[in-house]
């Protein structure tokens, strides 16, 4: 049947964020390799992001952004270029006037089925009107879906608890208070934006055709299968990011080829198998100085050698003479470091994150034990699912969710040196969590390969839109 692939068109509208991006470019390629017609929808500056990371199978359609028109500035159109509360608020309202150019596209088009940001839930409502069944992609884990269902279902939220115990799921769950992403938190305050985009999204939860998901079945059948029975239809088609095969996919996949591939390829070259750190926060994630700075000094005390992204652009943090001093041992890339070509090198042997569903994913595709560092949004989920399910994963120990940096407790040098030496360690403890991460990335291949769950769940969604096509 997937010989009548090719009659099948898919459209892909991504979130304008790397966040969101990054994965569901990645979805795209996957289908467009199963023989499916793809196209991507997005706007002029974000087209510019995406072209270098796909080829000719996959088309990309492209839709003005009024950015100016919503009082932001000119090509602002992803949510990395947005600052502060106003901006935030102008981006979404600009983002829900694509309601007509989306309407269009489709009248133009006559995709058969669409792939739409959960951040896009009006896309559902235009889809639903021209009869077009639309799938939903959230970026989370099932496992964080599934514990902030339970979350926000429970009537017996208390406030000053604190502990919250998870009530029906398939494991004990039980987190702080503090560490549960509550969107409620956000009523009156600037970020209400977002509750009310969330709480949009919730309300045709139900009613899409179903999600896919960036997660591969064996990860966490359990969730996997609680999703389904408590939220409704989902295929699990990861992780996506494997489908980046050479350096080249790998490194271009945020946009243009980054300058520091060649640089940091060079320098991993040169270090013994499993012996390097790697420290990322994701996209979008800030320190204050003072943070940055005992993070400067733990990797040093540590005696290890490792790369670490620091997205902050002021400099005021790094110590006296610390350039010179770690010059043989340490790599600090500024800016966007290209993520999968470093985890997948040889030299790496542990990998610090904030826990951001797709870098978690990313490590765990590696094969690799994993420092926890959770700051906000669904992150200490992946924390709980990393830590205390999967067993590949130390916790530095946050206990606060929150986008604030000034709220943040300090971690201080001492404990990222601990938890650092603990992870690259060769005791019992740090061997058998190597073991399983190994595992894990073998298990999360085979998955994606021909035959694994996730190629069979890619052929299932593909057969039965082929069938619902011959119907309508
Ligand atoms: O220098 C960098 C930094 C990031 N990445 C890539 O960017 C993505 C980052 O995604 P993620 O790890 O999920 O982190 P965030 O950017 O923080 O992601 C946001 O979106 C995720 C998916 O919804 C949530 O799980 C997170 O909590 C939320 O912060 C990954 O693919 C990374 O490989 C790079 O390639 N280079």
């Amino acid at each position: 049947m997937i010989s009548e692939a090719s009659h099948l068109h898919m459209l892909f509208f991504p979130f304008m964020a790397p966040d969101h991006m990054l994965p569901m470019v990645d979805m795209a390629k996957i289908f467009a390799a199963r023989g499916i017609c793809v196209t991507i929808l997005t706007t002029p500056a974000n087209a510019t992001i995406i072209h270098p990371s796909i080829d000719d199978s996959i088309l990309l359609h492209i839709i003005p952004f009024p950015s100016v028109e919503f009082g932001l500035p000119s090509g602002c159109e992803n949510r990395s270029l947005i600052f502060g509360h106003d901006q935030l608020i102008n981006f979404f309202k600009a983002l829900s006037s694509l309601r007509h150019s989306f309407d269009y596209v489709l009248r133009d088009l006559s995709p058969d089925c669409v792939v739409t940001d959960m951040f896009l839930p009006w896309t559902y409502y235009v889809a639903t009107e021209r009869g077009i069944p639309r799938l939903v992609f959230h970026g989370s884990s099932n496992f964080a879906m599934c514990a902030a269902d339970a979350f926000e279902r429970c009537p017996l939220k208390v406030d000053k608890a604190q502990c919250f115990v998870f009530p029906g799921l398939p494991h004990h769950i039980e987190m702080l208070t503090t560490q549960i992403m509550d969107f409620n938190k956000f009523v009156g305050t600037p970020s209400e934006i977002i509750l009310e985009t969330f709480s949009e999204a919730m309300k045709v939860e139900s009613k899409n055709y179903g999600a896919l998901m960036n997660s591969f079945y064996v990860l966490e059948p359990e969730y996997a299968d609680h999703y389904r029975e408590a939220m409704g239809r989902a295929w699990n088609v990861g992780p996506v990011s494997l489908c980046n095969k050479e350096v080249t996919n790998k490194s271009t996949r945020g946009g243009e080829y980054p300058s520091s591939v060649n640089k940091c390829l060079k320098w991993l070259d040169k270090r013994p198998i499993g012996s390097v750190v790697y420290m990322c926060f994701g996209s979008g994630s800030l320190f204050s100085m003072e943070q940055l700075r005992e993070i400067a000094l733990g990797l040093e005390e540590s005696r290890l050698p490792f790369v670490w992204v620091v997205r902050n652009e002021r400099d005021d943090w790094i110590p006296k003479g610390y350039r010179e001093r770690i010059e043989d041992v340490g790599m600090v890339i500024r800016g966007w470091a290209p993520q999968l070509v470093i985890l997948n090198h040889d030299a790496i042997g542990g990998f610090v994150t904030h826990c951001g569903w797709n870098s978690s994913l990313e490590g765990i595709s590696a094969g690799l034990p994993m420092v926890t560092w959770p700051l906000y949004a669904d992150q200490f989920y992946n924390e709980k699912l990393l830590v205390d399910i999967l067993k590949v994963g130390i916790m530095v120990g946050l206990k606060v969710n929150t986008f604030n940096i000034e709220m943040r407790p300090i971690v201080e040098a001492k404990a990222v040196k601990t938890a650092i030496r603990r992870l690259m360690g060769d005791g019992i403890e740090a061997n058998e969590r190597r073991r399983r991460a190994k595992q894990l990335g073998e298990m999360a291949k085979r998955a994606v390969d021909k035959g694994g769950s996730s190629y069979e769940e890619t052929e299932n969604l593909i057969n039965e839109l082929i069938d619902r096509k011959k119907r309508v």
